[in-house]
């Protein structure tokens, strides 16, 4: 067993207190079966005399504190090290918060697992964001309540440590990546998985940081940074998996400057890869050549839209966010809104207009960029996924606020029929649970997609956030997206990629009030009309369904089960399949057993009824499995969701809608 070193009093407590404990139980994952890194009790007598450690993790909500026995040799590598403390400190690997790096009590950085069991007993945990100095500080004063002494030179050891950096050089070996700063303005840099990979910054923000502009519109850019901390830094295992175009290795940030101004992307081929699965190796690599281009970056920035004129547009009544009348649209209604949606671009956009007045959506062949221009001022990136950016974007004419989202064709060479499904299928789609695409015009390089702008930023970033939901806020969720599923459906058509990062968050600030939150489903690139058995292996894997992979035959059916899969992940925070080791096959072998757990203690607050539509949507038979029309009828989602002529239930929290 190791020795405490001189000096170093013994961490407080040694047990959480059991209130703690069953609060946070509830966010821990599922423990891993036989963990060789963590002891019984009983481990702490044996021979083998394992490390008892204290870590404590600072941040402003919460002091999550954890007692932790450790055998050396059961430690494999300190990268695992890591993931499994993060675990244990109720942080699941893919969550944005999960724990990065380990200090000791005087800020140095822990570099391996020679230098984790060199004899310290204490030890804070750190994430990507750097955390305040007044979380550390009362996470010293928990740990050593009794020893101002030893406290004090402790916080001076931080206190240097989290003092801004000079310099970017120094920024970028201090041990943090993306992060805030004591603001709570988040700092642009990004870091892969591999923690000792040193973090990428981006040099544009170190030199506007302190301009005046750059405070006025914080407020935008730091939504931005929020997005990447969650998805673009990191390399995200199989359950949650998204890869984007330039490998999660560097972030594309817009400047502080101006959200509405056009970046540059950076390169920087000295970065080092983060670990990578096989699969997002294989996508990284057809997505490397070519390089991308950014064809805006040349152009004047414009400038940013107003808050108040973001209030008054939201103030206008909106038939699609409205949950009071989630009435079906009528035809005139649709005609007057594509119209209004869709400007004139060039001469081949009229001609096509005056052909089509109503769906499916203008089309904008050959017109040039400057033609687009005109009609449209690109704002901030709200999103982007492996073929697109998706940008806010304004209508010169009438101010009407839309999303765009650009695909530089080149990316989809080989895959052009995903453009043409989203075109075609979204194209024709009207429904308030679906995202609407009002044109799509067509440069010689690049096609412009200009749809609805769902501006919640989407499920997959609110499950980073919160890790899991309360049933009421699931049900409601779940019954979001059975109204689109049951709406595509009935048209034979299946979408085929159901995952988190394709729903995305509508909603309106009295809507939020209200306890009322509102899934729209995007991205229609996998979707098709399904008419007879479809054989094509696709998706996204944590969500793919058994007869997928058993290559049967599939139809619809594969959508609802994605939906399971959701749900599950909405109540307890972690999939119901998952393989530990990030193996494909292993996971694809679990899927196909459909072996259904709902491990304690994590499920124990879960009611039957929600455990029971789980059971009914991951249902490996498909002809047995629920509809999208009949999980709209599940008594728990009609209760969740207000549709049993009860008084519908209001989620209690809904401040991830706000963040
Ligand atoms: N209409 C919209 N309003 C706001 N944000 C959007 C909108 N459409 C897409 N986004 C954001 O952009 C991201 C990427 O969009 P989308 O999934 O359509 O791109 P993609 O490249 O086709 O993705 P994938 O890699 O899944 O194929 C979404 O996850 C979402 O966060």
């Amino acid at each position: 067993m190791s020795k405490r070193p001189v000096g170093v009093p013994q961490p407080w407590p040694i047990h959480p207190h059991p209130a703690e404990h069953a609060r946070r139980s509830h966010f821990l994952p599922p423990p891993p079966p036989l963990l060789p890194l963590f002891h019984t009790r009983h481990a702490e007598e044996s021979a083998e005399r394992p490390h008892l450690v204290t870590i404590v993790r600072p941040c402003s909500q919460s002091k999550l504190r954890k007692v932790i026995l450790l055998n050396r040799r059961g430690v494999v590598s300190f990268e695992q090290l890591l993931l499994d403390i993060s675990e244990a400190l109720g942080f699941p690997r893919w969550h944005r918060a999960r724990v990065t790096s380990l200090y000791t009590t005087h800020a140095r950085e822990v570099k391996g697992v020679c230098d984790f069991f060199r004899g310290d007993v204490a030890f804070l945990a750190l994430g990507k964001a750097r955390p305040e100095l007044s979380s550390v500080q009362e996470a010293l004063e928990e740990l050593f309540p009794e020893h101002s002494h030893y406290r004090s030179s402790a916080q001076r050891a931080w206190e240097k440590r989290l003092r801004p950096p000079p310099d970017k050089a120094a920024k970028a070996d201090s041990g943090y990546s993306e992060g805030t700063d004591s603001s709570g303005t988040y700092q642009e840099t990004c870091q892969d998985t591999n923690t000792h990979a040193k973090p990428y910054t981006n040099t544009h923000t170190s030199q506007h940081t302190d301009t005046h502009e750059a405070d006025k519109y914080n407020s935008d850019t730091q939504k931005f940074h929020k997005k990447n901390s969650c998805r673009k830094s990191v390399h995200l295992p199989n359950h949650l998996q998204r890869l984007n175009v330039r490998g999660g290795v560097r972030v594309h940030q817009p400047s502080l400057i101006d959200p509405f101004k056009h970046e540059e992307v950076p390169r920087n081929a000295d970065i080092p890869s983060p670990t990578l699965c096989e699969n997002c190796l294989v996508r990284r690599l057809k997505h490397q050549s070519p390089q991308p281009i950014n064809v805006l970056s040349a152009r004047v920035p414009l400038p940013p839209v107003s808050k108040r004129q973001k209030e008054q547009e939201a103030k206008k009544p909106d038939i699609y966010n409205n949950p009071s009348s989630p009435r079906p649209i009528s035809r005139d209604e649709e005609k007057s809104h594509i119209q209004s949606a869709a400007p004139d671009i060039g001469e081949a956009l009229k001609e096509s207009q005056n052909k089509e007045t109503s769906d499916p959506p203008t089309d904008g062949r050959d017109v040039t960029l400057t033609d687009i221009e005109q009609c449209y001022e690109f704002g901030r990136v709200v999103g982007d996924g492996n073929f697109a950016v998706v940008r806010e974007c304004r209508r010169r004419d009438n101010g009407q606020t839309l999303a765009i989202k650009i695909v530089e064709r080149t990316k989809l060479i080989g895959r052009e029929h995903m453009m043409q499904n989203e075109l075609s299928l979204l194209g024709s789609l009207r429904h308030p649970r679906i995202v609407r695409l009002f044109a799509h015009h067509h440069t010689n390089t690049h096609s412009y997609l200009v749809m609805e702008l769902v501006s919640g930023g989407d499920l997959f970033e609110a499950i980073s956030d919160r890790g899991n939901f309360s049933e009421a806020e699931a049900g409601l969720m779940v019954s979001d997206v059975s109204e689109a599923l049951n709406y595509i459906h009935c048209k034979s058509i299946v979408h085929r990629d159901l995952k988190p990062e394709n729903l995305l968050v509508g909603f309106r600030i009295e809507q939020v009030a209200a306890g009322i939150c509102r899934l729209k489903l995007g991205d229609f690139g996998l979707a098709m009309v399904v008419t007879e058995p479809v054989f094509t292996i696709c998706g996204t894997p944590t969500y793919v369904a058994p007869e997928i992979l058993f290559e049967t035959g599939y139809g619809v059916a594969v959508d609802v089960w994605a939906l399971g899969v959701i749900l599950y992940i909405l109540v307890c925070g972690f999939p119901p399949f998952r393989s530990r080791n990030r193996d494909q096959v292993e996971l694809f072998q679990l899927i196909k057993q459909a072996q259904l757990n709902f491990p304690s203690p994590y499920w124990d607050p879960i009611s039957e009824e929600a455990r029971g539509l789980i059971r009914a949507l991951l249902q490996p038979d498909p002809t047995v499995r629920l509809t999208a029309e009949q999980t709209l009828l599940h008594p728990w989602v009609k209760a969740m969701s207000g549709g049993d002529g009860q008084e519908k239930k209001t989620p209690k929290k809904q401040r991830w809608l706000c963040s």
